[in-house]
């Protein structure tokens, strides 16, 4: 039988502050949830290793602040991502309203291959009743990037291990082809060499 490849994956989650990126993060790792509140200051990170096919994928996955003030300390980390997980509140127009602005924050940090950067929306929180975005226009939002969109709860656990695993999976496809990309272009001198000898 063949060994599993193990790959390590860098993930990030961003958006506005308070959305649940750390509560919808210590779901996916410890299936935990807490109702205080305590905000992320800069970034910390999380580790989850998963089984994708024939692929054991080491995520180390980085729940970054939302803080207007933290905004430029932690675009920094977003630098040699493979993926980013993009969250809003579905209660909270505003943090929805900020997404342009939080999704340019990344693409600006991303190269090369921005085009084909994975990312995936989560509207969180839809365990409440008060919702201010409905789900088609999040959808919308979407479908113009040609991103994922899942409506998740971090408190009720629904959609969580979904989304992150998205990710993953459109993460590793990415860092196979860069792989491929890389390697064909180590071996193109020698094989132009034996062209031309
Ligand atoms: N009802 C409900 N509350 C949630 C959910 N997710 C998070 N919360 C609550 O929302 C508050 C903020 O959650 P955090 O996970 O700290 O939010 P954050 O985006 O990491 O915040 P910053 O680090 O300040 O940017 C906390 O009180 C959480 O308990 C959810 O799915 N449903």
């Amino acid at each position: 039988m063949n060994p599993r490849k193990k790959v390590d994956l860098k993930l990030i989650i961003v958006g506005a502050i308070g959305v649940g990126k750390t509560s919808l993060l210590h779901q996916y790792v410890h299936k935990t949830f807490y109702e205080e509140y305590q905000t992320t200051l800069g970034a910390s990170i999380l580790s989850k290793i998963i089984i994708l096919g024939d692929t054991t994928l080491k995520l180390q996955i980085w729940d970054t602040g939302g803080q207007e003030r933290f905004r430029s300390m932690v675009s920094t980390f977003y630098k040699g991502s493979d993926g980013c997980i993009l969250a809003f509140d579905v209660t909270d127009l505003e943090s929805f309203e900020a997404l342009d602005i939080w999704r340019g924050d990344v693409l600006a940090k991303i190269v090369p291959m921005e085009q084909s950067y994975p990312m995936v929306l989560l509207g969180n929180k839809i365990d409440l009743a008060d919702r201010k975005v409905p789900q088609e226009v999040a959808q919308g939002w979407c479908r113009e990037k040609d991103i994922p969109y899942f409506e998740v709860s971090a408190k009720n656990d629904i959609n969580v291990v979904q989304a992150f695993e998205m990710l993953a999976s459109r993460a590793l496809s990415r860092s196979i082809l860069e792989n491929h990309l890389t390697e064909s272009i180590k071996l193109s001198p020698d094989q132009s060499r034996s062209r031309c000898c």
